[in-house]
């Protein structure tokens, strides 16, 4: 018996380990070396990633360091990472609102560790750490949306490029500011900013550091609504009224959803059709299907 619970959790372990490679983008081969980035991101603390999961299926992750306008410092990069590996364990979830705490979502990576890992490897696997997280948390099965109030500047930028969607509240701004501090994106945000507004506008945002409200933000295609409210309980009720037009609903199949369309977003065409085709064959039949075949809805 306990030999079997052994093999057991041995199994699960492994198969999480296996997962996060997968969908993460850098390994030992790359020269990366992430226990020995995590000691070194440890020793820079201060704020927290705090995160709540509702019995609507909805997460709720709090950029919490409001004394420096949610910068990241190196204990929340962590967190960060620890909290999308909860996300990606938790089957029952379907969409996923980040915020910054304080009425500001967030000034970027601390500026006070920036300093200290000047250096080229610190960067470097800084940079890594980072764009493992942020791409496994664009690969979660949920439906994503940053809540942009105040300012997402810098990191706090790239991160939004992360989410599914960007719900902007009055007065707010996001700003690509690297260019001012002598650096480009680091954390994917300038790839993932060309596949949503195109390279020429991502040219403009990053080549001027340039100041993007909700208007403009909209007329690019970078936010899909301005809020109505600019205070932070308010505007996080409007965020999850919003979000749960997508994620109402059996979990199977909203997360189907997202796996297509995450499919679609980034495989080459027939690669994307066959995974659309093995996530297709997880709903067909299934409990949502079966009831739907019987209730013969009229789609008007
Ligand atoms: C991945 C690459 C990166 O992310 S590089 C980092 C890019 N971010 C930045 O350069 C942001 C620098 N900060 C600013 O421009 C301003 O603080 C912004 C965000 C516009 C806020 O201005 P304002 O509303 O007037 O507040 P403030 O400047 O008084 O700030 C309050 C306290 O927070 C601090 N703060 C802010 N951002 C950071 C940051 N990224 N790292 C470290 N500290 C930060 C400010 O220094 C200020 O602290 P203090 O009250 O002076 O002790």
């Amino acid at each position: 018996m306990a030999l079997a619970l052994w093999k057991n959790f041995l199994q699960i372990t492994l198969k999480r380990i296996l997962q996060q490679r997968r969908l993460s983008l850098y390994n030992g081969a790359h020269g990366y070396d992430e226990e020995l980035i995590k000691k070194k991101l440890q020793q820079f603390s201060g704020g927290s990633i705090n995160l709540s999961k509702e019995d609507n299926g909805i997460a709720i992750l709090t950029l919490n360091n409001p004394k420096l306008m949610n910068a990241f410092t190196g204990t929340m990069m962590v967190e960060l990472q620890e909290r999308v590996t909860e996300l990606e364990n938790w089957k029952d979830g379907k969409g996923l609102i980040i915020h910054g705490a304080g009425n500001t979502f967030c000034s970027g990576s601390d500026l006070n560790v920036v300093k200290e890992i000047s250096n080229s490897q610190d960067g470097m696997n800084m940079c890594m750490f980072m764009q493992n997280t942020l791409t496994r948390l664009m690969r979660l099965p949920l439906i994503s949306v940053a809540l942009v109030q105040g300012k997402a500047f810098g990191g706090g930028a790239e991160l939004t490029t992360a989410c599914d969607f960007r719900l902007m509240t009055p007065g707010s701004e996001i700003r690509f500011v690297h260019k001012h501090m002598g650096l480009v994106p680091g954390w994917g945000g300038g790839a993932r900013l060309v596949r949503i507004v195109g390279s020429g506008a991502a040219l403009q945002l990053l080549g001027g550091a340039a100041r993007v409200g909700p208007e403009r933000a909209l007329g690019l295609g970078l936010a899909e609504l301005t809020l109505p409210s600019a205070e932070e309980a308010r505007a996080l009720g409007e965020a999850r009224a919003w979000l749960s037009q997508y994620t109402d609903g059996p979990a199977d199949v909203v997360r189907a959803v997202k796996k297509v369309v995450a499919a679609g977003r980034e495989l080459p065409l027939e690669d994307a059709l066959r995974t659309e085709k093995e996530i297709f064959g997880t709903v067909w039949g299934g409990p949502a299907n079966l009831q739907a075949l019987v209730r013969r809805p009229k789609h008007k």
